[in-house]
């Protein structure tokens, strides 16, 4: 279902529009243009060079490897995280991401206590399938991510039920996408590397960790 105030009209390429995703066992929205492309442009510039991106890395059969993408953990002082064993400590939020998470909130009716800053500098970039599954997610995470910069595609694919195949949806600068209810438990999602030359992409996922 979709709610498309503006189809056929010339404001549909810049309106906002919602669509449920249509998907077994999960509950994902996307709102299409959720900025305005001026706006995600500015972000796209000042985030760009206002958030202290690091290549993180990881460990991989007891390999040290660094992650594609760089990355940023922004959030409240108690928002720890755990990742590949090690313990994070956000940093401090800065004011734009503060008045981006107050207005997601709004929007959704959802609280968040940090956000994850992804930048896909370029095509060879990407993050492979996965669930944002991890303890201090809580039982039914609730993840709202918002996209900047380069289009990218985002994938969708269940654990078990092969045979649903690989939902495939395109994210565009303004494009806030959320994911709740059990889709964590039953689906994975990924961005895919691309193989022409493309220009860098920014994703913010809202998140809201307990301590452990
Ligand atoms: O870049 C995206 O759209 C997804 C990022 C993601 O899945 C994550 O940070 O967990
Ligand atoms: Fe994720």
């Amino acid at each position: 279902m979709q709610d498309d105030l503006f189809a056929g009209t010339e404001h549909s390429k810049t309106a906002t529009w919602s669509e449920q995703i249509d998907l077994v066992d999960g509950d994902v929205s996307l709102f299409h243009h959720w900025l305005s492309p001026a706006e995600a442009e500015q972000l796209m510039v000042s985030l760009t060079s206002e958030l202290r991106w690091e290549q993180s890395t990881i460990s991989m059969y007891g390999q040290a490897v660094k992650i594609p993408r760089l990355n940023a953990w922004y959030g409240d002082p108690n928002a720890r995280y755990q990742y590949s064993g090690a313990l994070f400590d956000p940093l401090p939020w800065t004011d734009s991401l503060k008045e981006l998470k107050r207005r997601v909130e709004i929007e959704l009716g959802e609280q968040f206590n940090s956000v994850l800053a992804n930048l896909y500098r370029n095509g060879s970039d990407s993050v492979s399938w996965h669930s944002d599954n991890e303890p201090e997610l809580g039982r039914n995470p609730v993840i709202a991510s918002l996209s900047l910069g380069q289009s990218r595609h985002f994938l969708l694919k269940h654990r078990k039920d092969r045979d649903l195949g690989t939902i495939k949806l395109m994210l565009s600068a303004g494009d806030l996408l959320l994911m709740k209810g059990a889709t964590q438990h039953h689906w994975l999602h990924s961005v895919p590397k691309v193989s022409k030359t493309i220009g860098p992409r920014i994703n913010l996922t809202f998140r809201r960790v307990t301590d452990l």
